[in-house]
């Protein structure tokens, strides 16, 4: 056989294009490179990781404690099939099974360490369009409203146009939003969010537009923004509605005529980027209120799509709860993970304030309480507020119980929002809020 040495082009050509996630650090763990896979699993622009901490950018389950990197380097021994979770650039965790391997160079010399990872959400490669109308992307439902949503998606994904996917909190906006990005053409380009209710004013154009070296004090070097980060992919505005009238007006250029100013530019660049946007808010309504353009809102919605609360499709709760708690206990190491037909009726008695997010955090720690692989209807009980004092569920008394359950998430995180919205299964966003509409003193 004659033999064959891969040039540099060819191995970065070969690491682009394979599912796994790569990434290689220093012996002072900053990040040395990291594929395409590795930005679509993490949901983070290789820009942005270059050159930072690997648990910066990756906030992996074994960081802090058994990091594989610092095992494999300090052994010099590669490492196989380790299970593990990252936290996404939407603070989502995603389960993989990763792998590691020391680098040398010619002579040797220790440069780094590879790892490499598995995305456990799906079977590698199925980000595309699935046979089943059940399906689409990592959405799975029964429900007749899901399903013809479902059936007009492949043509969504394949236009051009700007959607406005709406719906609760939780109930699947983001991963249906990546989803169109994932079956359309412009899957192999970046998938860019921004969650405009995370960042006030200033902040949010920054983010978005970019400046240049000089722009305001501090600005040290010329950055890029989200949309230039989008180049011909797509650039998902989550939580639109929360956007300020004053922004509103930057953005109906930028779908308008697709052009931007990065702040102290004076240039005005072009986009090719697609335009999705959601948001749990009622925006007509808000354009009724004066608090939306009613321009842009035009501009927006020019594709709608409304996912339906979880409580108004509760034939999915079943096969949902089975799959994170596959999932889940994949990652826990149990296999085969079942839950118990009483654990399973309570689950579908309740009504799911927090829609497909709170079911997955309520899966997600019965698993961790599990001792078997089967989940038994205790595990729902002490922490998941599933019942209230009269037994009742949320449904009723939802009010009550709900601030009940912010105040015990806030306690038991001495305060930190971000960490009780994580607890609770929400965004930080709904939860601030929550506790606004709360507003009584008692929750800060
Ligand atoms: N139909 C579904 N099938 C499988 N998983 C789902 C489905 N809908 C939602 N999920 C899961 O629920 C979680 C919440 O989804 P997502 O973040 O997309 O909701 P959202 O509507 O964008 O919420 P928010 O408005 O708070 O940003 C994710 O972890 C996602 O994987």
């Amino acid at each position: 056989m004659p033999s064959f040495s891969p040039t540099v082009s060819m191995t970065s050509a070969i690491l682009e294009s394979i599912s796994d996630g790569v990434f290689t650090v220093d012996e002072a763990w900053r990040i040395t490179s990291f594929n395409r896979a590795a930005e679509v699993i993490t949901g983070v622009n290789r820009e942005e990781a270059l050159g930072r901490p690997c648990s910066d950018v990756l906030r992996a389950s074994l960081c802090q404690s058994r990091c594989p990197l610092r095992r494999t380097l300090r052994q010099g021994n590669p490492l196989f099939d380790i299970p593990a979770w990252f936290v996404d650039s939407e603070g989502e965790r995603v389960p993989v099974r990763l792998a590691t391997a020391i680098l040398r160079d010619a002579e040797g010399k220790v440069l780094g360490a590879a790892e490499t990872f598995r995305d456990l959400r799906e079977p590698a490669g199925t980000n595309r369009i699935r046979e089943s109308i059940n399906c689409f992307g990592h959405l799975i439902s029964r429900n007749q409203k899901m399903q013809a949503i479902f059936a007009m998606l492949p043509k969504v994904a394949a236009s051009h146009s700007t959607v406005l996917i709406t719906g609760e909190s939780g109930t699947g906006k983001g991963v249906l939003a990546r989803a169109i990005h994932g079956a359309g053409p412009r899957c192999s380009a970046p998938f860019v969010g921004i969650n405009c209710a995370a960042f006030p004013d200033t902040l949010i154009e920054n983010e978005l537009f970019g400046h240049e070296k000089g722009a305001f004090t501090g600005a040290d070097r010329r950055r890029d923004g989200r949309i230039s980060q989008a180049g011909n992919g797509t650039l998902f505005f989550d939580e639109m509605g929360d956007v300020s009238l004053a922004v509103q007006v930057r953005l109906l250029r930028l779908l308008q005529e697709r052009t931007y100013e990065p702040l102290g530019s004076g240039f005005t660049q072009k986009t090719e980027a697609r335009f999705l946007a959601a948001t749990h808010q009622d925006l007509a309504a808000l354009v009724r209120g004066g608090r939306f353009r009613e321009d842009l809102f035009w501009r927006l919605d020019v594709i709608r799509i409304h996912l339906p609360p979880l409580r108004e499709r509760k034939e999915d709760i079943p096969e949902l709860a089975l799959r994170f708690a596959q999932r889940f206990g994949h990652v826990a190491g149990h296999a085969d993970v079942r839950i118990h037909p009483a654990a399973m009726a309570q689950l579908v008695a309740h009504d799911w304030p927090g829609n497909v997010r709170e079911l997955e955090n309520r899966i997600e720690r019965a698993v961790v309480l599990a001792d078997s692989n089967e989940i038994l209807p205790e595990y729902f009980i002490p922490a998941s507020g599933l019942n209230d004092e009269k037994g009742q569920g949320l449904a009723s008394g939802r009010d009550a119980a709900e601030r009940r359950m912010i105040l015990e998430a806030l306690t038991s995180t001495g305060g930190n929002r971000t960490a009780a919205a994580k607890i609770l299964g929400i965004h930080r966003s709904t939860l601030i809020r929550k506790i606004a509409r709360f507003g009584d003193g008692a929750i800060k």
